[in-house]
């Protein structure tokens, strides 16, 4: 049986885990501390309960969790024959992250990138096995969504996009080959999207809620561009911006301050609770944030 790694064990992390684990895989989920990781495996056991609800098969979570086993730095998984890496879409995270599992793990361990929008071929030259370093994105929620990018680099072999396409048919995907340009296909659209979507309310064009609406009801989205960034992290959509806009050196990819601020002021979302919606405990968003008000204002009043 082979053991699959997985690297980060935040929104993606915690899904991918997941997805292998109820595919009959065995994971070695790592992050940077025991906190990060306890959270994660209760977040897999609340999510395994929900699946049902949510419209996925009844998930066993004792079951799930008996497959995953949890590690901080990159010696966990030195017996991995694959790994996903789901760290934060920072290049200065990644590159280290990568420069380790090289290190650490065996000269046949595939590496699978899951990234918003860094190049492939980059993650792949600060590693010593370019020809077998892919991107994989994953879409979100992991255990919920049937379909992803599959991204070969520069050097990456056959061998390594086979071994890749068997991996993710044994967790119920299709994958749709892209180039390895940065954004791929979903995030060259989705990211300019939300972001423009955050200048309307940036600018006091119109609440959020406005937005989402004209989405939904309109274009018949099932969520709008807002509560999509919260559903994706705010900071990583902003993150995301900010790789796009430095790889294309394009201005129409310049990043709202409203994502910014909202970063900085640790509104991240659903997972922090609080985004362009306040979550105040459950899934469902409640207020808005209104246009034209800075995050400061709305979090004072
Ligand atoms: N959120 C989405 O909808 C989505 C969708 C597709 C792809 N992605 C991509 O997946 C990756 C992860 O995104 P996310 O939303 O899960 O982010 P996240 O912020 O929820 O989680 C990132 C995790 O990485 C961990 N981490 C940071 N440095 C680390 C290190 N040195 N070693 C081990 N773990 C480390 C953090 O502690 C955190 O738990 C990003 O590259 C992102 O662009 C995100």
């Amino acid at each position: 049986m082979s053991v699959i790694g997985v690297i980060g064990a935040g929104v993606m992390g915690v899904g991918v885990a997941q997805n292998l684990a109820s595919t009959g895989h065995e994971v070695v989920l790592v992050d940077k501390d025991e906190k990060i990781l306890a959270d994660a495996l209760a977040t897999i056991r609340h999510n395994c309960r929900l699946s049902r609800l949510m419209g996925g098969p009844a998930l066993d979570a004792d079951a799930v969790l008996a497959k995953i086993s949890t590690g901080v730095g990159a010696d966990a998984v030195a017996k991995a024959d694959i790994i996903i890496e789901n760290v934060t879409e920072n290049w200065d995270i990644k590159r280290e992250v990568y420069q380790a599992l090289d290190a650490a793990c065996g000269p046949d361990t595939v590496f699978i990138v899951n990234t918003s929008a860094i190049p492939i071929t980059k993650v792949a030259s600060v590693t010593k096995r370019p020809t077998q370093v892919i991107g994989v994105h994953f879409m979100n929620p992991v255990p919920a969504k049937p379909t992803v990018e599959l991204i070969p680099g520069f050097h990456t072999t056959p061998e390594t996009i086979l071994r890749t396409k068997s991996l993710l048919t044994a967790m119920g995907k299709n994958a749709v080959m892209v180039k390895d340009a940065c954004g791929f296909i979903s995030n060259r659209v989705l990211m300019l999207t939300v972001n423009e979507a955050a200048y309307l309310v940036h600018e006091g064009v119109a609440d959020a809620a406005s937005v989402d609406e004209v989405f939904r009801s309109c274009f018949g989205h099932p969520m709008g561009p807002l509560e999509t960034a919260d559903l994706i992290g705010v900071d990583t959509i902003l993150y995301s911006v900010e790789v796009l806009y430095e790889h294309y050196s394009d201005s129409k990819y310049r990043p709202c301050p409203l994502l910014k601020q909202m970063t900085d002021a640790g509104l991240h979302g659903r997972k922090s609770g609080r985004g362009f919606y306040d979550y105040a405990g459950s899934n469902r968003a409640t207020a808005a944030i209104p246009a034209q008000r800075s995050v400061s204002q709305s979090v004072n009043h």
